[in-house]
């Protein structure tokens, strides 16, 4: 009895002396072969994390980068990162690796693997591959190439003319407004139509307090949901199981188990919001498929021929009574949303989807109805909260430079003026504004670049290869299935490549200010990212990524940005309120936003 405890508890001893051990990661510490980068010491337990998480990922990997040069090693727990913050070697390292690091076992917030199917199918994380290409093209052909991306401009009108009626309230009551959460619920509605065709209702008027007029409305629900998603991987705020697989990687399987089977608090709230998300997506799929499929069955009795054919080709077909009355996968929460454009939109990228494989000739080059699912879903998340961060970190660069914004009006003012001087010339063809275009405004273009180098909402890019990548600087060789940071922010404040870093001066991308203000690559003038320039000054303006894994949605949100922009300082403009935290901080979690919101005062022009 006597020996069984003492085995017990010598057992039990060498276990907590294990965990230790590895607490201290001896291994990564003395005999990793990343010893030769330079960068911080490894700090044993949470000694790393705290590091990172008591202040913002993004001016840590600055302070890094002044420290240790352009190639430097990081610890997030006791996970060493590669961090890479000179242009030459990030465009080098974008163009051949091109796989991310995300699976279940590289990612926190995919460690339970409740979705695994629908995550792993996600342009974003897929590995490089057959799939991600055909997912790649499938994106491209509708939100790049140009007659597709100009096809979503009316949603975005509409989005803009129905969340402008808040700005007008809070511009009679004089009340503030956090713009980074309130242009959210625009982006996202912006995205539901173009993605899936749907009004998500999320710029529903609201009463005053800020409450919805309809609080069943599953706007705000599904906001609420997609804003949680992206607290998943904010080290602050992640399930505890996150800091313990960092400090034990090795020991991954145990918490992958224990995510799942024993969730703690964090850990349940991002499981419910994951699947009500993927729901959503799942549901709108099968709502348009059984609307589609009831047209085709009521232009077969009418005695329709080949209705198949004909009803894919004529596109506009799914009508609303059809959409709605259709239940599949039983979302209650779904039919709530408002379908527009005569239906669940023949236009939107869901629809293009579904439509488009109909067309391929061979089986692997149809996307499957999961592969849809996680496109659409992808396009929700990461198209809403990049581009309402990128409009409200552009309105704060304005409210705090004056100068900036009056030439920016003045750019506005004379397109309207233009515009309206040409309607009046051609009397009765009732043309809207803008309604097929968005026009040249070279200031208002150079002043969204400007403010996406100060504060691009993806700060970094991350990267994994399976090889050994040869940097081909002293030596340094970064062995395969390390992780890999591409430090952009770095890159973008630098100022060796661009004078005077922190000040916000438009003039960077307009002919005007290059020479002196661009990008600057041996000491000496680049030319501009604008005009398309050199490899150098591309890799030096980067909030998009670059290379084949860049930003799929950069022209897509690119052009919604400027249309709300072009509306929005048509008629207000915006002061920074006193709640408004100086100097702006930010918080890198997915996304690099507002830590404390973009605090503002309405002024109608
Ligand atoms: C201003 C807004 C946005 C910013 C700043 C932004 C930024 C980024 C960045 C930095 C990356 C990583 C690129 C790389 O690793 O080289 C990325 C990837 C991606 N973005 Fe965006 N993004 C924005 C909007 C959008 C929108 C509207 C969509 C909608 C489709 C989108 C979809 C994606 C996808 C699917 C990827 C992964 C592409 C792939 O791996 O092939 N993004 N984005």
């Amino acid at each position: 009895m006597e020996l069984v405890s003492g085995l017990a508890l010598a057992g039990v001893a060498l276990f907590i002396l294990g965990f230790i051990w590895a607490g201290f990661n001896p291994i990564e510490r003395y005999l990793s072969p990343l010893r030769r980068f330079p960068g911080p010491a490894p700090l044993p337990f949470l000694g790393n994390l705290v590091s990172v998480a008591t202040r913002d990922l993004t001016a840590y990997l600055a302070d890094c980068r002044q420290a240790y040069g352009g190639v430097f090693k990081i610890w997030l727990g006791n996970q060493p990162w590669v961090c890479v913050a000179d242009p030459d070697l990030i465009r080098r390292v974008a163009y051949r690796v091109l796989s991310r690091p995300f699976s279940h076992t590289d990612s926190i917030h995919l460690l339970a693997g409740e979705q695994w199917e629908v995550d792993c199918n996600t342009l974003v994380f897929l590995k490089n591959g057959p799939t991600w290409r055909l997912a790649r093209r499938a994106f491209e052909s509708s939100i790049i190439h140009p007659q597709s991306l100009a096809g979503h401009l009316p949603a975005v009108w509409r989005c803009v003319r129905r969340y402008t009626p808040r700005l007008e309230r809070h511009a009679a009551t004089g009340e503030p407004l956090d713009l980074s959460s309130d242009l959210a619920d625009l982006t996202l509605a912006v995205v539901g139509e173009a993605a899936y065709g749907v009004d998500f209702r999320t710029t529903d008027e609201q009463q005053d307090g800020g409450r919805p007029a309809d609080p069943s409305a599953p706007g705000p629900a599904l906001v609420a949901a997609v804003r949680e998603c992206f607290d998943c991987l904010d080290v602050n705020k992640t399930t505890m199981y996150g800091p313990l697989k960092m400090i034990w990687p090795g020991l991954t399987p145990l918490w992958r188990w224990m995510a799942k089977h024993l969730p703690d608090a964090a850990q349940t709230r991002h499981m419910r919001v994951r699947q009500k998300v993927a729901d959503v997506s799942r549901q709108l799929m099968a709502q348009w498929q059984a609307a589609k499929a009831k047209t085709a069955a009521a232009a077969d009795t009418a005695g329709a021929t080949a209705a198949s054919g004909a009803g894919a080709e004529a596109g506009a077909g799914v009508g609303v009574g059809a959409g709605a009355q259709a239940k599949p996968g039983g979302g209650g929460a779904v039919q709530a949303f408002v379908e527009v454009g005569g239906g669940i939109s023949s236009s939107s990228f869901m629809a293009s989807l579904l439509e488009g494989r109909r067309g391929a000739a061979k089986e692997e080059e149809r996307l499957t109805d999961l592969q849809i699912v996680a496109q659409c879903l992808t396009f929700l998340l990461a198209g809403f909260e990049t581009t309402a961060a990128t409009i409200s970190f552009t309105a704060f660069c304005l409210a705090t430079h004056p100068e900036a914004q009056a030439r920016l009006l003045a750019e506005v003012d004379e397109h309207f003026a233009r515009q309206a001087a040409a309607e009046q010339q051609q009397q009765g063809q009732q043309q809207r504004e803008g309604d097929d275009a968005l026009p040249e405004l070279p200031y208002l273009d150079a002043v969204l670049k400007e403010s996406m180098r100060l504060y691009p909402a993806g700060s970094a890019l991350i990267r994994k290869s399976p090889q050994p990548l040869d940097l081909g600087r002293d030596g340094l060789v970064i062995p395969g299935n390390t992780f890999v940071c591409l430090a952009t922010h770095a890159v973008m404040h630098d100022p060796a490549i661009w004078p005077e870093p922190e000040a916000f001066r438009p003039e960077r991308f307009l002919p005007e200010g290059s020479s002196s203000l661009g990008p600057m690559v041996g000491g000496a003038a680049a030319s501009a990212p604008a005009g398309g320039g050199a490899d150098a000054a591309a890799a030096a303006w980067v909030p998009f990524g670059m290379g084949p894994r860049m930003c799929v949605g950069s022209k897509f949100a690119t052009m919604v940005s400027k249309a709300v922009l072009l509306q929005i300082y048509r008629r207000f403009t915006f002061e920074l309120h006193p709640k408004q935290v100086l100097p702006l901080r930010t918080r890198t979690a997915l996304t690099h936003a507002p830590r404390d919101g973009i605090w503002v005062v309405v002024k109608a022009r």
